[in-house]
């Protein structure tokens, strides 16, 4: 099921100034299945867009659909990870997982649910344990498997490996690439590394800075598993156009705060 953002904008009042505009006319279609992620400066409006998919956001107008049906608020059709891990520190793994599921089937069925998807994630030796017990990394994998098990459609990740060293991240990264591989879910996915989103992506979306528009949107045709050498040009050419928005935005503000 593709997603369809149409004519997507969203304003925040602000006190005794116009309203901020973060999200400017923004028109996209995500194709059902494909991994895309959004890069851009900070504060262009990359979590804005994705609690807007997510529907703990509205629209100020425009309008986004699944399939035809638009999103009016969260569901879980679509679930969401963000770079938290979020886990109940009270509940153990198993309980971590099975908490969303357990107005939704027998609880035969959410167990055997919970396992199948903490071995997809290899935590299945790890049911008893509590999130304290754990390491960033695999929190996050918890997190993620209690997101899979409700079988979304959609997956939204919110700089999801944002908070983890770089080694963990790249095991993370070659991780969640087989977990999509596996599932086939869509994935619209956050992140601040330009080398993540070339390594992950069939599709780069850059979104401009104030007021958000698209800035560009890049196919990546690389074959998986990528390798840095294959990467390397693109990485550049992505890196220098955020570079120079970034350049725009600062210059801008510098000379807003002349005038003032
Ligand atoms: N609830 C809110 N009320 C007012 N302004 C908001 C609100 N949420 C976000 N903003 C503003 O909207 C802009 C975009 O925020 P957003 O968090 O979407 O950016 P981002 O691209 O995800 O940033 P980062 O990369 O730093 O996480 C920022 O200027 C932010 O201050």
């Amino acid at each position: 099921m593709d997603l369809q953002i149409d004519r997507l904008t969203k304003q925040f009042e602000q006190k005794k100034k116009p309203p901020l505009t973060v999200l400017d006319d923004i028109n996209l279609t995500i194709e059902e299945g494909s991994f895309v992620s959004i890069l851009g400066p900070s504060g262009c409006g990359k979590s804005t867009l994705l609690s807007l998919v997510a529907g703990l956001k509205h629209p100020s107008s425009g309008t986004i659909a699944l399939d035809s049906n638009p999103i009016t608020g969260p569901h879980p059709n679509r679930g969401v990870v963000f770079q938290e891990p979020a886990l109940f520190p009270w509940l153990n793994v198993r309980d971590n997982v099975r908490f969303p599921l357990r107005k939704t089937m027998p609880k035969q069925e959410q167990l055997e649910r919970v396992q199948e998807y903490l071995q997809m994630v290899q935590l299945s030796g790890f049911l008893d344990h509590f999130p304290h017990e754990l390491s960033g990394g695999m929190q996050q994998r918890v997190a993620i498997a209690r997101v899979l098990a409700m079988d979304p459609q959609i997956m939204l990740m919110d700089e999801p490996f944002g908070a983890l060293d770089e080694q963990t991240r790249i095991v993370l990264q070659d991780w969640v690439e087989w977990i999509w591989q596996k599932t086939g879910k869509t994935v619209l996915f956050i992140t601040h590394s330009i080398r993540e989103a070339v390594k992950l992506s069939d599709r780069i979306i850059m979104l401009g800075a104030r007021p958000g528009t698209v800035m560009a949107d890049k196919r990546v045709e690389l074959t998986r598993p990528r390798n840095q050498e294959d990467m390397a040009a693109l990485e550049t050419e992505i890196s220098s156009l955020l570079k120079s928005e970034i350049n725009t935005v600062m210059k801008e503000a510098l000379s807003d705060a002349s005038h003032h």
